[in-house]
C-alpha cells in the first residue's frame, strides 16, 4: 500500500540570523506538526544548555566513531567542532508518514539535499550583513575571536542562499515564522496534489 512519507524541511543559514531562536519559536506554536532532530556535536555546551534536549554532546572520538559507522545523514565540521544528523531518528520519523524539522548549517544542507532530494530547503537570511554581525556579538555567547571567524564563515555562508527553495528575511522572528509556515503548508498542498494524481494513474491502470 502506497504510503506518503513525512516532508523533511531544512532551515539553514548563517551563524548569527536567528535559526535557533527562529526554531525554538515554531516549537512552541501549538498547531506545529514537525519532530525536531536533535543533533550531535563536540562543542561543549553553553550554559543552560541540556543534554538530550539541546544536542547530545559527543567527545571528538565518539563522533569520529558515529561517522564510521554511517549513523549520521550529514556531518559538518563547523568553525573546529563536529555537528551531526542522527539518520536513524529522521529515516524512522519519515517512514512514520511524520514531517522531521533540521537546523543546520549549509555544507550540512548541501549533502542532504543530495541525499534526499524532495526535501524543502529553506534559507534563513538576515534583513543585512551589519544587522547579522550586531546579533552575533550581542548574543554574547562566544569570545571575540570565535566571534570573528563566525561572521568571515557567515559571509561564506550567504553566497549559498541560491542553493536553496526558499529564503526567508529573519526581520521578525513571529515575520519569520509565519513564512516558514505558509511555504510548509503550500508545499504540502503541492504533494497531496501530486499523490492524488499518482493514485488516481494507478487505479486507472
Ligand atoms: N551540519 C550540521 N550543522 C548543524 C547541526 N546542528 C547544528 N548545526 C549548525 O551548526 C552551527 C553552529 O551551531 P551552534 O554552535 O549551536 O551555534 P549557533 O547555532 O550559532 O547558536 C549552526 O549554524 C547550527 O545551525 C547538524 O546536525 N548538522
Ligand atoms: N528577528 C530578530 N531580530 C532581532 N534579533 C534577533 C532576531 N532573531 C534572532 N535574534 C537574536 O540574534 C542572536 C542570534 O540568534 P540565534 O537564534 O542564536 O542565531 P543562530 O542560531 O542562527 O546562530 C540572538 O541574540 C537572538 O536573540
Amino acid at each position: 500500500m502506497y504510503k506518503q512519507r513525512g516532508l523533511l524541511i531544512v532551515l539553514s543559514g548563517p551563524s548569527g540570523v536567528g535559526k535557533g531562536t527562529v526554531r525554538k519559536e515554531l516549537f512552541t506554536q501549538p498547531d506545529t506538526n514537525y519532530e525536531y532532530s536533535i543533533s550531535m556535536t563536540t562543542r561543549s555546551p553553553r550554559e543552560g544548555e541540556v543534554d538530550g534536549s539541546d544536542y547530545f554532546f559527543k567527545s571528538r572520538d565518539g563522533f569520529e566513531r558515529l561517522i564510521e559507522e554511517g549513523k549520521l545523514l550529514e556531518y559538518a565540521e563547523y568553525v573546529g567542532n563536529y555537528y551531526g544528523t542522527p539518520l536513524d531518528y529522521v529515516n524512522a520519523t519519515l517512514d512514520a508518514g511524520r514531517d522531521v524539522f533540521l537546523e543546520i548549517e549549509v555544507v550540512g544542507a548541501a549533502q542532504v539535499r543530495a541525499k534526499v532530494p524532495d526535501g524543502l530547503f529553506i534559507f534563513l537570511a538576515p534583513p543585512s550583513l551589519s544587522e547579522l554581525e550586531s546579533r552575533l556579538v550581542g548574543r554574547g555567547t562566544e569570545k571575540a575571536d570565535v566571534i570573528a571567524s563566525r561572521i568571515s564563515k557567515a559571509r561564506e555562508e550567504l553566497e549559498m542562499m541560491n542553493l536553496y527553495d526558499y529564503v526567508v528575511e529573519n526581520d521578525e522572528v513571529t515575520n519569520a515564522c509565519d513564512r516558514i509556515n505558509a511555504i510548509v503548508t503550500a508545499e504540502h498542498c503541492r504533494r497531496e496534489r501530486v499523490e492524488k494524481r499518482y493514485l488516481t494513474m494507478l487505479k486507472g491502470e
